[in-house]
């Protein structure tokens, strides 16, 4: 196995400097291993590590940033690629372009990047490089850990295989379909052995469900991607499944296997498990971008402290001095405890409240998972027509994509570090804008500490703010 970091040079690395972009791009590359590999601490460049083939540097210097088009060329279709520019995925974020070079090369890879840096992309141009449109097959598949974001990824998925402008004579479909918890499956199940789909995106319940019941197999897999396998591996229901899956669905020789998160703790020790357990193949690719700094930069983190009968008037207060374009207030999970002694859960608190005192123009809305589906999806749906504030749990915390949103609050903190990197990772997701977003947590005195050791273990500072400095 083989790592690459941010911080370190690859062998074969050549030292940049500032080049013009706009000199003229002389020549095309076919195949990723053409590629050479280039070191770059320019500051015009906001790129640690590219590849580029050599007419891309004059006398050592890069005379053209690398487009997404520069570095798929060849490899993914032209009509996916045309589609990607046409939604406006033009130049590569630094995670495509550290990985996309070593997926296209077919290597097994774990992508691990901040929350918002683009791997869904990454993983579905290696998707569409993989499978042949031709055949009707279960060729790709996604396995995501909520419903939520299976839609979300079957949507980005569905627009880079729709058909683009100009190209519609010659371009090949690709069907894609979602097998996700409190779907259709019945019905899903007769379309997948009339007519199976190149692409599946599923949650480990539903996938297996249909593997038991021999709706379809894995025969034909090229790629399987597990998206934020972290999370998937830390819960004991889906573990078993995720590794009979990783087993005995399909074999390692046959497919390309990826793991995508933006946190992967004890990463070392999960690289070796891969191997050792034949979930990937010896030579899986490592690709941490900016290992030093988990978390976006241009997020701002700050606390209050307040009592706890206090919060909600705390949070009212904020909201309307920081009017967010659109925002996300979580809040925890309500203990058996509680349940069982009939109060209502947080999230209720919270809706209630705003709903009687926020006067500000955004639409207040609910997310949590003891929703049915069917609330569930049109909250969802709500969320993404503009701006609102989201009162959400965890639900929301991994992997969901509202680029619009500015503000995150912590009405209650999460329960590790982890998850906070996550909560925090809601916002600040438009790959180049430096638009400042930020994260406020309302704490109680005795809370201070845990919030500081999330600081010391995700290497971030948090500013407090005062009621009376607010009110100033
Ligand atoms: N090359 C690109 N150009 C412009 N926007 C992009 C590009 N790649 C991704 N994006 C946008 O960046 C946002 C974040 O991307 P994505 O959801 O893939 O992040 P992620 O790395 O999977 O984050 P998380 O770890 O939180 O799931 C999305 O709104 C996506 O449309």
């Amino acid at each position: 196995m083989a790592s690459f970091h941010g911080s370190t040079h690859p062998a074969s690395t050549v030292k940049l400097s500032r080049g013009n972009p706009n000199l003229p791009l002389i020549s095309r590359f076919s195949k990723p291993h053409d590629l050479i590999s280039i070191w770059s601490t320019s500051s015009y460049f906001p790129i640690s590590l590219c590849r580029a083939p050599s007419p891309f540097l004059r006398r050592g210097v890069l005379i053209r940033a690398l487009s997404l088009r520069d570095i798929c060329h060849g490899c993914v279709p032209e009509h996916i690629l045309k589609r990607a520019e046409e939604v406006g995925y033009t130049m590569p974020t630094d995670v495509q372009r550290e990985s996309l070079p070593v997926l296209l090369s077919g290597q097994d890879c774990v992508i691990h990047a901040q929350t918002g840096s683009g791997k869904t992309l990454a993983y579905l141009l290696l998707i569409f490089s993989a499978i042949n449109f031709q055949r009707s097959a279960v060729q790709a598949l996604i396995v995501v850990p909520t419903r939520e974001l299976g839609m979300q990824v079957t949507k980005v998925a569905r627009t880079l295989a729709a058909k683009s402008m100009g190209l519609e004579a010659s371009q090949k479909s690709c069907t894609i379909m979602a097998l996700l918890d409190g779907g259709l499956l019945k019905r899903h199940k007769s379309w997948l052995k009339a007519e199976p789909p190149q692409v599946v995106v599923a949650t480990i319940g539903s996938l297996c469900q249909m593997l038991d019941r021999h709706a379809f197999n894995l025969e034909a897999l090229r790629v399987l991607v597990i998206d934020e396998v972290d999370f998937m591996f830390n819960s004991s229901k889906q573990v078993q499944s995720l590794r009979k899956l990783l087993t005995s669905h399909s074999s390692i020789e046959n497919r390309q296997t990826v793991f995508a998160s933006a946190s992967i703790p004890q990463h070392n020790r999960f690289l070796h498990d891969c191997v050792q357990q034949k979930w990937t193949k010896s030579n899986v690719m490592h690709i941490h971008v900016n290992p030093v700094e988990p978390m976006p930069s241009h997020v701002h983190h700050k606390f209050m402290i307040c009592g706890k009968r206090q919060r909600l008037d705390a949070l009212l207060f904020l909201l309307q001095k920081d009017a967010p374009k659109s925002g996300i207030i979580f809040v925890g999970e309500q203990s058996e405890k509680s349940k069982k002694a009939g109060k209502p859960p947080s999230t209720t608190l919270v809706i209630d409240f705003l709903k009687a005192t926020y006067s500000g123009h955004l639409e207040v809305l609910l997310l949590e998972a003891d929703m049915n589906f069917n609330a569930r999806a049109s909250s969802l749906s709500d969320v993404r027509q503009g701006g609102c504030l989201l009162v959400a749990t965890d639900i929301a915390s991994r992997g969901f994509d509202l680029p619009q949103t500015t503000h995150i609050y912590n009405f209650d903190l999460p329960k590790t570090a982890v998850d906070y990197l996550h909560r925090a990772g809601r916002t600040g997701r438009l790959p180049f804008s430096k638009e400042v977003c930020s994260v406020t947590n309302l704490i109680t005195n005795d809370e201070r500490f845990v919030l500081r050791k999330f600081e010391n273990e995700l290497m971030f500072q948090c500013e407090e703010v005062c009621l009376q400095s607010l009110a100033l």
